[in-house]
């Protein structure tokens, strides 16, 4: 059952300098093209159906693959391998400012942030703002914008138990996790291990990091882990977000 502390875990030091404000307070009301360009991509049932996830078990995972299209999938699929095989990733770390700690023996991750400037990474966003909307409008959650950024953990990676935020910072509220590769076996490792919101030992779910998978969970609530990989596993993080600005924590 691994050990039963759960680590908090500030934000990470490497906080998109640039990150692109996707959303602007009060926009809420607009509807996002892509739900009228590609039907069925976000659908209000669909997005009844997150809303009741988040609300009654705290997390879900479900497949988007249909949703996003085989073709977004390999385009961030390329990006993401492309960034890794040019060092363009940087180690991730704990903390934010002078707390950054580069801590091994936590995570081992490698991350990108995304600045939404790309296609792919355009569509991703309007993706993901889409899902932001409909999540206030059916649990006034205030989210005001997201951050992403892409991860690759290297055979025997992990990231330990942890939760995304402290409870009551109002910075972190909903954490997605969008996987990126084909064929992933149990044998491969790289699981996300989720645990109960109310006994923090006890495990609920695993989520194998399946090319098209995808998890949601409250950040304050739910305690999760990488489970060490065995092959490079690739994904994409993303978190909404209740402030506008990026605050030290
Ligand atoms: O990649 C995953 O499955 C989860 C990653 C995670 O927990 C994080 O980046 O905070
Ligand atoms: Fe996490």
């Amino acid at each position: 059952m691994g050990t039963p502390v759960v680590t908090p875990i500030h934000d990470p030091l490497i906080a998109p300098a640039s990150a692109v404000q996707v959303a602007v307070a009060g926009s809420d009301v607009q509807s996002v093209g892509l739900v009228h360009d590609r039907p069925g991509a976000v659908s209000e049932i669909w997005l009844d159906e997150l809303a009741l996830g988040l609300s009654e078990q705290g997390w879900m995972a479900l497949d988007v693959r249909a949703r996003l299209g085989s073709d977004l999938l390999a385009a961030l699929q390329q990006e993401v391998e492309i960034l890794d095989r040019t060092d363009a990733m940087q180690r991730a770390g704990i903390g934010r400012g002078n707390d950054l700690v580069r801590d091994r023996s936590v995570r081992r991750d490698k991350i990108a942030w995304l600045q939404g400037i790309t296609a792919p990474q355009a569509a991703l966003f309007e993706f993901f703002d889409a899902i932001r909307q409909g999540l206030n409008q059916r649990l006034f959650l205030g989210l005001k914008r997201f951050e992403t950024h892409y991860a690759t953990y290297h055979p025997g990676d992990f990231y330990k138990k942890h939760l995304d935020s402290f409870q009551g910072r109002a910075s972190r509220v909903v954490s997605l996790v969008l996987y990126l590769n084909e064929d992933w076996q149990a044998a491969h490792g790289g699981a996300l291990q989720v645990f109960n919101r109310d006994i923090e030992y006890e495990a609920c779910g695993t989520v194998l990091p399946e090319a098209g998978r995808m998890a949601l969970f409250m950040s304050e609530e739910i305690p999760h882990e990488v489970l060490p990989a065995n092959r490079t596993r690739y994904s994409l993080a993303c978190w909404f977000r209740q402030d506008e600005v990026p605050l030290p924590l």
